[in-house]
């Protein structure tokens, strides 16, 4: 049996919940669980502090876990993990910022106190950098830290940073990396029902990145139109009882899918019609 650990709480929680739901697994109904078995799929899974996961996995307890990229680089599991895939959910910048006007470089950082939930990814950063600056580990609420005395500077994960905004901190520097969920294993190890594992969580982002498209098109501009539809590999083309006109299906990026209708209408394709994909094995 696979055994795989995800985020009990917190901001990666409920969308890594969603997204093994939608790769077929079974979930816990209630928050309370701490782990659940999921025996048609030969798989047990283990709710636990997204933090601790990286810990779990590397040393060997569990074969898999998920969790954000920030946080298992600060686990600091000296290589016994290592990141299998990223999961396009739980998108985030990980920034330093400091009062509105401060610093604009991280130079400046020199002989100043940081304040960081991810000190491991900060000492790392500022050791590769040469600069010279301690840092106060806090649990959270960090923004507060500069107001109280305790802290000059803060190193924190940013999404819509409207938290920083309201404290009155502006981000500054180069980003000291981007983060999102992530499927991570024990380094070197290939444990049964991986393979199956990446398969359907990899059918759940594309179902979600794209939508199937069907046009029909003059058979003489076929060319041109499979040029705004490349699809995956290649469209379907299938005759149609006109024999001028044949019926195409591709699948197309979500984002761009009204652009490339318009182009396809303006090419002279017809009947253009947009279907949701529900699962799909690529
Ligand atoms: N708005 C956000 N706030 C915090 N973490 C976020 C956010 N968006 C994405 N993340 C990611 O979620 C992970 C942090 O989750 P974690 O559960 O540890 O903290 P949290 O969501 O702040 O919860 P809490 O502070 O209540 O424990 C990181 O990988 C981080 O990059
Ligand atoms: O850029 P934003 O969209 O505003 O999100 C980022 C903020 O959210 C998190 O705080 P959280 O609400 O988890 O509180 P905490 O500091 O107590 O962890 C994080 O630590 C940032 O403060
Ligand atoms: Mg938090």
């Amino acid at each position: 049996m696979l055994r795989i650990a995800v985020p009990n709480k917190g901001s990666l929680s409920d969308a890594v919940t969603s997204m093994l739901t939608e790769a077929g697994y079974r979930q816990r109904r209630d928050s309370r669980e701490l782990a659940i078995t999921d025996p048609e799929n030969e798989i047990e899974f283990f709710y636990l502090r997204p933090r601790d996961i990286a810990v779990y996995v590397g040393r060997g307890v569990l074969d898999l876990g998920i969790t954000g990229r920030d946080l298992f680089l600060d686990a600091d599991v000296n290589g016994d993990a290592e990141e299998l895939m990223p999961l396009g959910i739980g998108k985030s910048t990980f920034r330093f910022a400091g009062p509105a006007g401060t610093f604009t470089d991280t130079e400046q950082l020199c002989g100043k106190r940081i304040a960081t939930s991810y000190r491991v990814l900060v000492d790392h950063f500022l050791k590769e950098q040469g600069i010279d600056a301690s840092t106060v580990r806090l649990d959270g609420a960090i923004e507060t830290s500069i107001r109280l005395g305790v802290a000059d500077a803060i190193a924190d994960v940013v999404e819509t940073g409207s938290t920083m905004r309201a404290a009155g901190l502006e981000p500054f520097g180069v980003p000291l990396m981007e983060s999102e969920a992530v499927l991570i294993g024990r380094t070197g190890h290939h444990p049964a029902g991986l393979d199956v594992l990446q398969r359907r969580l990899t059918g759940v982002l594309v179902a979600r990145r794209y939508v199937l498209l069907d046009y029909d098109i003059r058979k003489d501009l076929v060319e041109q139109a499979s040029a705004l539809t490349p699809g995956l590999e290649s469209p379907t083309v299938s005759p149609l009882k006109d024999s001028e006109w044949v019926a195409v299906r591709s699948m197309v990026r979500k984002e761009t899918t009204n652009q490339v209708m318009d182009s396809l209408y303006d090419l002279g394709a017809r009947a253009i019609l947009v279907t949701a994909i529900n699962a799909c094995r690529i």
